[in-house]
């Protein structure tokens, strides 16, 4: 059994860094890489470093999959991409030198209806592996949403733990099929919700009307603010130490990599959301503090379990 990532609209990420961005100027980078990502691909990669052997599925596009197959045969990833005729996209993201991040993502390779009944019977095929299915990222021209909210539902009627990371309209089409988990962050959770969320109270009353509609997990990540996880019965807050932002492009990608590995014991006795909040919120640490994601030194990882504040608060249902 494996942690089984979804990944429609994988990218190679271009990342910049500039001292401050000038608009309408020549800017000069002072580094600059060139690397596989996308959501459910950046996930994987902290899972293999976890020590897990993650599955990978979406779509790749033919032409430039090479940076992908190579990181998958270096991390133990096990490779079930599609090839598309096509290139995969290319994002950008340019981080500047007060730690903010511009990103500007690309729609994508589109996916034909072959090509999406081919990623359907190789879940099929793969349905006994799956333990956790994470659902991350854009949804590419091609695929509607009925189609990727179609997807979440099928995790759910083959009784698996379904995480759903995505935003504006494929998060709402998304919910709809009630996800086991999903995680938001704070400006994506206010436009889900229609409104301007930064309080706790407001932030638990958003949680709970999600949880009402069926979501048994919200995550909503506040980046420097930390983490709340409103599980079931309980709410946990992760606050996190300051530190030297390099990137937080793949920072929540590093969280949910964490969260799925404890959904894995989520309906036993073993199910302790203090300590898997701990280490998710750990791992997204080591995130930020670095261009891409991974584990790139296991005593800063452990460090930052260390600094991170796990307080439970009292959950306010609406
Ligand atoms: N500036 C920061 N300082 C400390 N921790 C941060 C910072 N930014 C992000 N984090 C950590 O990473 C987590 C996820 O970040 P964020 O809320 O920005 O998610 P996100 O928008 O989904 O990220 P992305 O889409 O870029 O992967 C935060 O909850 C926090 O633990
Ligand atoms: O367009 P999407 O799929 O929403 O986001 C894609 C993306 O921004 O997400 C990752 C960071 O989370 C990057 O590696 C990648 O470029």
């Amino acid at each position: 059994m494996s942690i089984v990532t979804v990944t429609l609209n994988p990218a190679l990420d271009l990342s910049v860094t500039i001292p401050s961005l000038q608009k309408n100027q020549v800017n000069i980078a002072t580094n600059q890489h060139l690397g596989p990502a996308g959501k459910g691909i950046n996930v994987a990669r902290v899972l293999s470093d976890l020590g897990h052997t993650p599955i990978v599925t979406g779509f790749l596009g033919r032409d430039n999959a090479a940076p992908f197959t190579q990181l998958f045969s270096e991390q133990g990833i096990r490779d079930h991409c599609l090839r598309l005729a096509g290139n995969t996209r290319i994002n950008t993201k340019i981080s500047e030198g007060d730690g903010s991040v511009t990103d500007i993502n690309t729609p994508g390779l589109a996916v034909t209806k072959a090509a999406w009944s081919k990623l359907c019977l190789q879940l099929n095929a793969l349905v006994d592996e799956v333990e956790v299915l994470v659902i991350s990222g854009s949804v590419p021209p091609g695929v509607s949403l009925a189609q990727f909210s179609a997807l979440i539902a099928w995790g759910r009627q083959h009784n698996k733990a379904v995480i759903l990371d995505s935003s504006h309209a494929a998060l709402e089409a998304g919910i709809k099929a009630r996800p086991s988990l999903i995680k938001p962050n704070i400006d994506e959770l206010s436009t889900l919700m229609g409104r301007t969320l930064s309080h706790e109270p407001d932030i638990m009353a958003a949680a709970g009307q999600l949880q009402q509609q069926g979501i048994a997990h919200v995550v909503v990540s506040m980046g420097a603010q930390g983490v709340y996880w409103f599980t079931p019965t309980q709410c946990w807050h992760a606050q996190v130490p300051k530190v030297d932002v390099v990137s937080t492009v793949g920072a929540g990608d590093s969280l949910v990599a964490g969260l799925s590995v404890g959904l894995v014991h989520s309906d036993t006795s073993f199910f302790d959301p203090e300590s898997i909040l701990r280490r998710a919120t750990a791992l997204s640490l080591l995130a930020v503090t670095q261009v891409g994601v991974g584990i790139y030194s296991s005593q800063q990882y452990a460090d930052y379990q260390a600094a991170i504040t796990i307080t439970e608060r009292a959950a306010r249902r609406v």
